[in-house]
């Protein structure tokens, strides 16, 4: 199934309730949170209090990406605010499948992300016991960014894992995905788009998600 996660990274933050809601009725399935700590990226962005807030306003999934250093400290906060997917990054941390462990025990998804420049095989290990894969196709910390192409290839690569181990694992990439290459994105094998820039920056949220959601189901594979 075809998913978008709007991010909200690129939504007007002086009205951010009315952006979630805004989102939810023009058709995102999730809502897509970028956190940021001025340390594993170069941006500095929210924390579980606008989590919290943002849980009262929406019943959507809310698709928590951590890119962060020491995860697993701020995990159980994130877990409380009412995170439903926790995204962790493979290169953040020394104890990847202990935050994965942990987001588990708290009930949540767990998520691993993978930067431009890591390879798929950083996943070989973990992928049974994750709920969500994603692949950055820009290098994180900024919305409005170029999609980088090699993030096909490992979109296809991890696809063709992912069947052939049987897992129910959603692959969803992030960053510069518009509604002109989610096709070839789709192609590719990903079941979950985030889109930020192209979803807010457009006049018509429903009208975008639609053409996302269509133009992807036109070649997904
Ligand atoms: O995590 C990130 C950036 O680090 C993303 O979620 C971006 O916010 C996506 O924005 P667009 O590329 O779609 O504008």
């Amino acid at each position: 199934m075809i998913k978008i996660a709007p991010s909200i990274l690129s939504a007007d933050f002086a009205r951010l309730g009315e952006e979630v809601r805004a989102i939810e009725a023009a058709g995102a399935d999730y809502v897509h949170v970028d956190v940021m700590d001025g340390h594993f990226v170069p941006n500095l962005t929210i924390g579980p209090p606008v989590v919290a807030a943002l849980r009262q306003v929406t019943k959507l999934p809310l698709d928590v990406h951590l890119m962060i250093s020491n995860p697993d400290a701020y995990i159980p906060e994130f877990a409380k605010a009412g995170a439903d997917i926790l995204t962790v990054h493979q290169e953040a941390g020394a104890h990847l499948h202990r935050s994965v462990q942990l987001i588990r025990s708290l009930g949540k998804k767990a998520g691993v992300s993978i930067n431009p420049a890591t390879p798929t095989s950083a996943l070989d290990v973990i992928l049974d016991d994750l709920d969500l894969v994603l692949v950055m196709s820009v290098n994180p910390g900024f919305g409005g960014q170029s999609f980088i192409p090699s993030a096909l290839g490992k979109i296809s690569a991890l696809r063709r894992e992912i069947n052939r181990r049987g897992l129910q694992v959603e692959l969803e990439v992030d960053g510069g995905v518009k509604p002109d290459n989610i096709a070839e994105i789709a192609a590719a094998g990903a079941d979950v788009f985030v889109a930020g820039s192209a979803v807010f920056g457009s006049g018509d949220y429903a009208a975008t998600i639609a053409a996302l959601k269509r133009n992807a189901l036109s070649q997904s594979a």
